[in-house]
């Protein structure tokens, strides 16, 4: 399997990225496979707008609880606010892994 080269975000989360606030995602096994220093090109989810692009700096696999406060400031949000985006988006999973990026 190759490595993916695209990656979409929620839209509300673009602010962020685009500034610099953000600079982790943390997604699930499905959408781990991005290969470090590789450059991927971000999009929208809604409506697949191209925002830009980031590289890939590390791929760390994480388990749900060991997420902390340091994970919650590089998603420019607090701990509490962290784990319910992610239980919102990936419901009873507990094998998640985080994807630290910078814009390119
Ligand atoms: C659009 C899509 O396919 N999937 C996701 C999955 C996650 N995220 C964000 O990553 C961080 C940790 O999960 C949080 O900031 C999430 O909101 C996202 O924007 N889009």
């Amino acid at each position: 399997m190759s490595h993916p080269t695209k990656i979409t975000f929620f839209k509300r989360f673009m602010t962020d990225i685009q500034n610099g606030a953000k600079t982790i995602t943390i997604r699930d096994f499905s959408e781990s496979h991005y290969r470090v220093s590789s450059i991927v090109d971000v999009y929208a989810l809604e409506d697949q707008s191209y925002i830009g692009k980031i590289k890939v700096l590390a791929v760390k696999p994480i388990n749900f609880d060991e997420l902390n406060e340091k994970h919650a400031l590089q998603e420019n949000m607090t701990l509490c606010e962290l784990q319910s985006v992610i239980r919102d988006i990936y419901p009873g999973i507990e094998q998640l892994f985080v994807i630290e990026f910078e814009l390119v």
